[in-house]
């Protein structure tokens, strides 16, 4: 069985919705962001300075090709839709769930957190000019879109239904 995989903007929900589904299907998550971190034992800000964010891209469709197939929960990163290869692999993937919420709830969720150099330091307009780059894509290789501005356990029962 082919995985359930979440996508969206940054801070929109994906790791903490993912490990909610994971608990409530009883299946294994994997965050790629998480999972990328764990190999390369650097955080994701080094990984970016140290190789550049092309790399970090490579690094994330390796990761997604490797578990796409194994019947898991995968919360991607925000901004896997920068690659037309990793799009070409949710493209044909069935659950792909699109976390959406507005930029200024989103903007608020990861002020605090320096842990996303494609959001630090980053005002609320540079936000919106990224999101609207990546939206076309995210709606592209979208199964179904979610509202992800509602309590988390809204947010997952609404999956689950909809698997
Ligand atoms: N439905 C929600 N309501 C309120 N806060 C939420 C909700 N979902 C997530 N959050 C909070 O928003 C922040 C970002 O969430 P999370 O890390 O899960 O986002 P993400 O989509 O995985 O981001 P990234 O693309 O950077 O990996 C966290 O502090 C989390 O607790
Ligand atoms: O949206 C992005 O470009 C990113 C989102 C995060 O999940 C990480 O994958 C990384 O910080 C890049
Ligand atoms: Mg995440």
């Amino acid at each position: 069985m082919m995985s359930i995989v979440l996508v969206g903007f940054m801070g929109v929900g994906k790791t903490t919705i993912g490990e909610l589904l994971s608990e409530k299907c009883n299946k294994s998550l994997v965050d790629i962001d998480s999972y990328i971190v764990n190999t390369m034992k650097l955080s994701i800000p080094e990984i970016f300075d140290k190789y550049g964010e092309q790399y970090f891209r490579d690094l994330e469709t390796k990761a997604l090709l490797e578990w796409i197939d194994k019947d898991v929960i995968i919360s991607t990163g925000g901004g896997i839709v920068e690659s037309t290869s990793t799009k070409r692999i949710l493209n044909k993937t069935r659950h792909v769930f699109w976390l959406k919420c507005d930029i200024e709830v989103v903007f608020k969720r990861i002020q605090q957190d320096n842990n996303r150099p494609n959001a630090n330091g980053k005002s609320l307009k540079e936000l919106k000019a990224l999101y609207s780059k990546r939206e076309l894509s995210y709606n592209e290789i979208a199964f179904k879109q979610i509202d992800a501005d509602r309590p988390i356990e809204v947010v997952a029962n609404e999956i689950i239904e909809s698997l």
